[in-house]
Order: C-alpha cells, then sequence, then structure tokens
C-alpha cells in the first residue's frame, strides 16, 4: 500500500487559548442564549398562532436547549441524536467514528473533539429543539436576524444593484479586458460581502454598511491568494470550447444570507449575462445553520424582497432573478450533506450522489470560511503547504474559494507570508480582514 501522508491535527477546543476554545467557551454559549432569548420573545406569536399547545412546545424547546447549553459548558459527552429526522442515522455514525478516533482517550466531548465536528452538533442539536416539537417544528430561530441584516445593508444592496444595472446596459458592448475587470469586481464585492455573518458575531450586527464598490482598490493587498486570473482563463476557455450541447455550468456554494447573498446574486447574474456561463447552480442549507446561512426560504425571500423594493434597479434585480429560475439557468438545490460534521474529503463516500452533481460543474465557487473549513478538514495546515494537498482528494471538479479568514486555518500561502503578517497583526486569521480567492483544479 503507499504510503499515506499523514494528516495535522484538528483545530479543537482542547488547545487552550486558540481561537477555537474561545469560540466554544465564549461564542457558542452566546448563539444558545440567543436563541432561548429569540424563542422567548416569540411565545405570544407561538400562542396566537396555535394556543395552549404553542406555549408548550416553545417551553420543551427551551428546556431542550438550556439542557444542551449546559452540556456544552461543561465540557460532557456529545450524545447520539434522539431524533428521527432524516440524517440522524449519520451523525450517530459519525459520533462512533469520533469515538474510534478518539482511540480511548475518553468519549467524544465537546473541548475535547474537533471544533468542527461539535460546532456542526451544535446546530444539528438547534434545530432537534425545533424539529421535534410541533406545532413550531418550522421555526427558524435565525430568521428575524438574518432578515434584519438584509434590511441594514439595504443601502449597499441599493449601490451593488444599481451600478449593476448599468453595467447590464452596455455589456454587449465591453471587450475582453473590460469584462475581465467587471468579472473581478463582482468577485471582490461577493469575497468582501462574506465579512457579513452573523455567527462570527454572535448575532451582533455585522451588515454591510458602505457601498461594497467603492474601496476595492485599497482591499486588494488583503488578498492573501489572489487567483482571479486563473478563473477568468477558465471561464473564457470554457466559453470558447463551448458547444451546443455542452453549456458552461458554474455551481454557488452559498454561504450567508443578507448582504453576502445578493452579492453572489449579482455575480450570478453577471456570469449569464456576460455569457461566461449558461447555468448556475446554488447550494444552500436544508436547515438553519450556522446563524447567517442560507436555507431555501432566505433565498426565495430575499429575491421577493428586491422584487417588490421601493427602488428601480433593486426591483428590476429581484424581476430578473425570478425569471433566471422560472427559465432554469438558475437552478437552487439543497443537500443534508452540507449540514453534516463530515469535511468535504468524505463527500465522495458520504453524498456520492452530490459529488457526482458536482462533478458536471465546470466550476465550483465555495463561499465562505465554513466552506473553507470543510474543504481543508479544518485542520492546523502549514501556511505553505499547497492547497491541492490540503483538499485530501476532494477534486470533483476546478473550485474555488472566496472566504475572508474567521478561523485559524490557511493553507497555500507563499514562504514566509503569514510569518509576515503575523508579526504586525496576531489577529490576522480570525478579524476577517483578509481573504482569499484560491483556486484548485480537478485532476
Ligand atoms: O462560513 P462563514 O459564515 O464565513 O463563517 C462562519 C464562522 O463565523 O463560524 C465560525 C465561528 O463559529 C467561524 O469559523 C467562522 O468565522
Ligand atoms: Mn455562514
Amino acid at each position: 500500500m503507499a504510503a499515506v501522508a499523514a494528516l495535522p491535527v484538528s483545530l479543537s477546543g482542547r488547545f487552550k487559548g486558540s481561537f477555537a476554545y474561545f469560540t466554544i467557551k465564549d461564542r457558542l454559549p452566546q448563539i444558545l442564549t440567543r436563541v432561548i432569548d429569540t424563542l422567548h420573545r416569540h411565545k405570544n406569536e407561538f400562542f396566537e398562532e396555535h394556543g395552549e399547545k404553542g406555549v408548550e412546545a416553545e417551553k420543551r424547546a427551551i428546556s431542550f436547549l438550556s439542557k444542551l447549553r449546559n452540556e456544552l459548558q461543561t465540557d460532557k459527552p456529545v450524545t447520539p441524536l434522539e431524533d428521527e429526522l432524516p440524517d440522524a442515522a449519520l451523525w450517530n455514525q459519525y459520533l462512533d467514528y469520533q469515538r474510534n478516533l478518539s482511540n480511548g482517550n475518553g468519549e467524544p466531548s465537546w473541548f475535547q473533539s474537533p471544533w468542527l465536528y461539535v460546532e456542526c452538533y451544535m446546530y444539528r442539536r438547534i434545530h432537534a429543539a425545533l424539529a421535534q416539537n410541533p406545532p413550531i417544528d418550522n421555526f427558524d430561530v435565525f430568521k428575524e436576524g438574518k432578515a434584519q441584516n438584509f434590511f441594514e445593508s439595504q443601502e449597499a444592496v441599493i449601490a451593488l444593484c444599481t451600478y449593476f444595472q448599468e453595467l447590464l446596459k452596455n455589456i454587449k458592448d465591453l471587450d475582453e479586458k473590460q469584462l475581465q475587470e467587471e468579472l473581478f469586481k463582482l468577485l471582490q464585492v461577493s469575497l468582501w460581502g462574506n465579512k457579513c455573518d452573523l455567527s462570527f458575531s454572535a448575532g451582533e450586527d455585522s451588515s454591510q454598511k458602505s457601498s461594497p464598490l467603492q474601496s476595492l482598490e485599497n482591499m486588494i493587498p488583503y488578498i492573501l491568494v489572489n487567483d482571479m486570473e486563473k478563473l477568468w482563463s477558465l471561464l473564457v476557455n470554457a466559453k470558447k470550447r463551448k458547444t451546443e450541447k455542452n453549456n458552461v455550468r458554474v455551481d454557488i456554494i452559498l454561504d450567508n444570507a443578507g448582504f453576502e447573498l445578493v452579492s453572489d446574486l449579482v455575480l450570478a447574474d453577471f456570469l449569464l449575462s456576460s455569457k461566461l456561463a449558461d447555468e448556475v447552480h446554488f447550494h444552500g442549507k436544508s436547515i438553519p445553520w450556522y446563524v447567517s446561512d442560507t436555507t431555501k426560504h432566505d433565498f426565495n425571500w430575499t429575491i421577493k424582497q428586491l422584487q417588490s423594493a421601493n427602488h428601480m434597479w433593486m426591483s428590476r434585480c429581484g424581476i430578473n432573478w425570478e425569471g433566471n429560475l422560472k427559465k432554469g439557468v438558475w437552478v437552487y438545490r439543497d443537500h443534508m450533506f452540507w449540514t453534516l460534521p463530515h469535511d468535504f474529503s468524505s463527500m465522495a463516500e458520504v453524498a456520492p450522489d452530490l459529488y457526482a452533481d458536482l462533478q458536471k460543474s465546470n466550476l465550483l465557487l465555495f463561499k465562505g470560511d465554513l466552506n473553507y473549513r470543510k474543504l481543508t478538514g479544518d485542520r492546523k495546515w502549514e501556511y505553505t503547504v499547497p492547497f491541492h494537498q490540503a483538499l485530501n482528494k476532494f477534486h470533483p471538479a476546478p473550485l474555488c474559494s472566496l472566504r475572508t479568514l474567521k478561523s485559524d486555518t490557511q493553507a497555500g500561502l507563499k514562504p514566509g507570508q503569514g510569518e509576515q503578517i503575523q508579526a504586525s497583526e496576531p489577529e490576522w486569521m480570525v478579524n476577517g480582514k483578509y481573504g482569499v480567492v484560491q483556486f484548485d483544479a480537478a485532476l
């Protein structure tokens, strides 16, 4: 058997003082407390809608969540899921897998196990708290926050939609160089749009306030790996090689709702309008996830909001996007795999249908920090390990991560690059100021 290079250790709360440690110790309990508050605040609404049954369900959900918070804060063993949701068996198998990994060093627990695992597990348990308790089983505890983030980004959304509609007016007359410039701009807006997530700020305001197009130039030095040129060549070559039968398909694995989602939709519209792509497939979450991640409801809600906005260019965007969905040139999909604890290196085995679907794409754009963590296994990589290697055999199609750094893992940097930034800015990996547009071609 060929020797397999050992993988570096997983980020984990067992490393005291690490970002994972502080997240588990402070941020996750804070998020749980907010969830409990949200349920409390909706008590009257539950009563009005469902009567006593609604209030009882709310109480059960709250007690389930308080118990969860206590388990977390006292580093209790991770317990098997007891619900009968379709993914429960896979979660419980994964717990067994973690038990085998810990090799007799105690049961998997909140602070001892890999951070990625326990953090995903928390969101899955939050989901269970609601899903198991009809009649409030469809209540998304993060919905309000996502909507608020969208409304607070209103000005930025207007600025972006206006810019984009102006661009569309003469997109046919743009030469290759100009098209490339516009693509690069919209890629950067989508990249920096990833600053606006709500789990990072434990639900505090993190909307886009300033014009998203204004300071792109100044932010170029903060893009630590910038493979935009590679994306351009890939798309231009695909366009040139195109025949009637083989459409160019780009997939966007979405991250946060709010401004980030709008920036992704604008990018997707640009890809079609410039004829760099013929179809865009969006992948969202099938359950509420990491506070601000996009579900099908958020996706449709956002497009509806734009459509009915009292602003000509905003509503023009919304109308066009609904049209794209109706025509089938935009497709929204979700898959259970995106909300499992597995990193993407096990997708081919755990979700072969999803892997096979992604293989049909010309380019996969993975948005955000969590997707980066799952792409690279959430491990302590040496900064200079090639991205291709960190992907650990996940190569369904050419792919690119658009991610602002909000967790302490990063691969594919130049020798000395990480150390140099570290010297002047110790928080560089977790403060969301830096980003990557990091590409890997499939093998
Ligand atoms: O994927 P996103 O939305 O960019 O970020 C998710 C995130 O906020 O969640 C984790 C903190 O709990 C961090 O790793 C990361 O910053
Ligand atoms: Mn997110």
